[in-house]
């Protein structure tokens, strides 16, 4: 199964109501899709978003890092080489992860198809079956609790709440949310990087005091402070789970050597795909230390990779997966079912997309 070319598009998918958080307001996902096509009609699909942001990766340096450094490098190879693809893939050029994400995702399914199994078999095959938190955008406390409602009416039971816009308003959003909410709701929250270290423990010491029983923090600290993510892991009951800290499995293991986060958040924007995720997986293993899958807003392309790595690893242990359903439609036919909080896989080979629709080719 030979590589002959890799097809860009774009699909544009409009948000049920805009996703806020620390960092952005985002109204609809822009994602680039992409086709792999080989010499035996088998095609791969895979998805990425550009959530400069975060990644630094734009729309424009996605399709470039594409079209100008993997297509060249990849095209010719045989998915049969698959460690030599994958070497070549995050060697064709540095950083660019959302750009080898969707190439890695794409060559995976092909992967799947190839050997004619579902790929989270393939990968350990430990579940077939996932259960999704779903994030509440920050906003006025009164707007959040709504929606925080609305939520647990949809069957979720586990919210990530956004915060990390102002410390002495997020005392107060969590307060109302969790009066409103009651116990038997799990409540995380993610801040993006809003806190500084000192203020992020005093106000977690208050939620701590208050009661209001928080599952765990996500990313209190800007990206780049370990010694700040470790400063507010070493001082507060609460765990602390690393996001936009980790991108690599050397950031990674950089972490779980000085013990700055009790709890890795993985998403395939940030690792560059699937090939290096598992390399974090083994890692987190070795630290016994869980993990979280998560994604960007993405649609289902991607985020259907990312239960099949979550379906096949028992190191991930949390599930942040509600792309798809803060969606107001879905383009992919086949990929995993979303039905609210349960997402399933069927047993249909590689990543089980049969086609996305409405795609914009460049
Ligand atoms: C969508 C998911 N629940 C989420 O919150 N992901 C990110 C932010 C994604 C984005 O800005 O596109 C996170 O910080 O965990
Ligand atoms: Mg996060």
């Amino acid at each position: 199964m030979k590589i002959t070319d890799i097809k860009i598009g774009k699909i544009s998918v409009p948000l049920k109501t805009p996703f806020k958080t620390a960092l952005r307001t985002v109204n609809s996902v822009e994602d680039i899709i992409v086709e792999v096509k080989t010499d035996t009609g088998h095609v791969g699909y895979g998805e990425a978003a550009p959530t400069g942001v975060i990644t630094g990766d734009t729309t424009g340096a996605i399709v470039g890092a594409i079209k100008d450094h993997i297509k060249k490098s990849l095209v010719g190879m045989d998915i049969e080489n698959f460690e030599e693809i994958m070497i070549k893939l995050n060697r064709c050029v540095v950083k660019n992860n959302s750009a080898k994400a969707a190439v890695d995702i794409a060559l995976y399914d092909l992967y799947g198809q190839l050997y004619g199994a579902p790929l989270y078999k393939l990968l350990g095959g430990y579940r077939n079956e996932i259960i999704t938190d779903i994030t509440i955008s920050v906003n006025d406390p009164d707007e959040m609790v709504r929606d925080s409602i609305d939520a647990i009416n949809r069957g979720y039971d586990v919210l990530k709440i956004k915060v990390g816009k102002d410390a002495t308003k997020d005392m107060i959003r969590m307060k109302s949310i969790r009066d409103a909410v009651g116990y038997d709701v799990k409540l995380r929250i993610d801040a993006n990087q809003g806190w500084k270290p000192k203020e992020a423990v005093k106000l977690l010491r208050k939620m701590e005091d208050a009661g209001l029983d928080i599952e765990f923090v996500e990313q209190p600290v800007v990206a780049n402070d370990i010694e700040g993510l470790k400063f507010v892991t070493d001082n507060v009951f609460i765990p602390v789970l690393a996001d936009e800290s980790i991108f690599s499995p050397q950031d990674a293991l950089k972490v779980l050597q000085n013990r700055a986060a009790d709890f890795i958040n993985i998403k395939l924007m940030k690792t560059g795909g699937i090939y290096n995720a598992l390399k974090i997986c083994s890692l987190a293993e070795i630290y016994d230390v869980e993990c979280m899958i998560g994604c960007m807003l993405e649609a289902k392309v991607s985020v259907n990779a990312a239960v099949h790595l979550a379906c096949a690893k028992s190191i991930i242990t949390k599930i942040d997966l509600d792309g798809p359903v803060l969606c107001s439609e879905d383009p992919v036919v086949g990929a995993a079912i979303f039905n609210e909080r349960k997402i399933s896989l069927s047993d249909s080979k590689g990543l089980g997309v049969s086609a996305i629709k409405n795609i914009q080719y460049l």
